[in-house]
């Protein structure tokens, strides 16, 4: 097999078909025009010499929350350069951040490195009215507009001590404005009330795109990314899109995909660049085909994925549905599953928890999406029961229970029964 798949690549712009923020930024987002207008109203006090708005901007994930900010904030810094404003914009990622505590000294190293340069260490064993502290000193040092953006800053839960003192700060010598960015609508909702008020003063909700929207989107990424394929007249829309390497049922068919599950472009986007990636390993045009071929790879590694992250309680609860779905009784109860449980423990040498605690565990595989569950009658006079069926692809299952060493032996039992 040579190096690289064809001499005639399809792709020409690899960064651009990436499906995060990291390696290409779109510069216009015309679905958003709407949310980007609502940012500008936060940045208006400026204007006038106020300080901008606190802001909180939610939405599903994939819906260009990061990206439309982000633009926002290169504008700010071109409108202070032009009017001779200091501006300093800090894009603290708090993924991982799980605590107000380590917002803080995240935000005290990155306020740090914009005078001292990479590397600064974060503050450690400080009580929390230190670090804030910290960071207003920080802040006072850099003068002028400072706009705080938190993405991602959900972790912290309901531990919000640092959006209540950061969205009130005691400076003199900064204009400072908060943005805090997340995907989780309930993290909103569980905010102390002052909190909502101070922070959410402007709440920007995103909606999750619909089809055509995504094709839109999937077309401009088309349109910089793939070789022979480009705009007919100035509208970049996918009615516009002419493609040499696109059959033209390519697009309408990622962007459903990606709009029936939850209009992520993040996943439209992937979804497309792999479907390209599939079509120049075999020298082929993009077609249908290849978008559903790229789909089920998507599906089987987030499946394995959230398998793979369970505990081995619920792994052992999934092995008995498994069992019983390659072995012809697809819809099992709660008592069936128990039993085959206690087997696959006792294979195991593992801790046995009683039939309650496994169906808890059965149930909350049903909220992943690994099984489904339905709640009927046992028969006459037996009362109500829940069984259960498995939501994805056995063998997939199975391998990603081999994955963790101490079931090893339990998918080998699965694969020998499903033979
Ligand atoms: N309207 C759009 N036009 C072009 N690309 C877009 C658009 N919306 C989102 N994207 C792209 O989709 C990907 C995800 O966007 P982004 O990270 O901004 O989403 P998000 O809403 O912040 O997601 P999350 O909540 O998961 O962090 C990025 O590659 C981004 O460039």
């Amino acid at each position: 097999m040579s190096l690289f798949p064809s001499d005639d690549p399809i792709i020409e712009n690899h960064a651009v078909l990436e499906p995060d923020n990291n390696s290409y930024t779109p510069s216009n987002l015309p679905e958003r025009e709407d949310e980007l207008a609502e940012i500008n109203r936060i940045l208006r006090p400026l204007q006038t010499g106020g300080s901008p708005h606190n802001a909180l901007v939610y939405g599903p994930t994939g819906q260009g929350k990061t990206v439309a900010v982000e633009l926002k904030m290169q504008e700010l810094r071109t409108w202070a350069d032009n009017k001779g404003e200091d501006v300093t914009i800090v894009i603290a990622r708090c993924k991982g951040c799980d605590s107000s505590y380590h917002v803080l000294t995240l935000l005290v190293k990155r306020l740090r490195e914009i005078k001292e340069g990479r590397g600064v260490e974060r503050p450690q064993g400080y009580p929390r009215k230190a670090l804030i502290e910290m960071v207003f000193n920080e802040i006072d040092r850099l003068g002028g507009i400072v706009v705080l953006v938190l993405d991602e800053i959900d972790g912290i839960g309901e531990d919000d001590y640092a959006l209540y003192e950061l969205s009130r700060p005691d400076i003199s010598n900064a204009k400072i404005g908060v943005i805090g960015i997340t995907n989780d609508a309930q993290f909103r909702n569980n905010l102390d009330a002052d909190v909502q008020s101070s922070l959410g003063q402007r709440e920007i909700f995103f909606h999750p795109y619909d089809a055509n929207q995504l094709q839109d989107i999937l077309a401009r990424r088309a349109g910089r990314g793939l070789v022979d394929t480009s705009f007919n007249g100035a509208e970049r829309t996918f009615e516009n899109l002419e493609s040499n390497v696109l059959d033209d049922a390519t697009i309408p068919l990622t962007a459903a995909r990606a709009s029936n599950e939850t209009g992520d472009a993040r996943q439209a986007i992937r979804l497309l660049r792999d479907a390209c990636e599939i079509a120049e390993e075999r020298e082929e045009l993009v077609r249908e085909g290849h978008v559903k071929e790229a789909h089920r790879k998507i599906e089987k590694e987030a499946h394995r994925e959230l398998i793979e992250s369970e505990t081995t309680q619920r792994k052992l609860a999934l092995a008995g549905v498994i069992k019983h779905e390659i072995t012809g009784n697809p819809n099992p109860g709660t008592t069936d599953i128990y039993q085959t449980y206690c087997a696959f423990s006792k294979e195991i040498d593992g801790r046995q928890v009683s039939q309650r605690t496994v169906r808890a565990k059965l149930n909350d595989l049903a909220h992943q999406n690994i099984l489904t569950q339905s709640r009927r009658g046992r028969g006459q006079g037996r009362g109500m029961s829940n069984f259960y069926s498995l939501s994805i692809d056995p063998e997939l299952a199975i391998e990603a229970l081999g994955d963790d060493q101490r079931l090893e032996g339990v998918a080998e039992i699965l694969w020998d029964l499903g033979k």
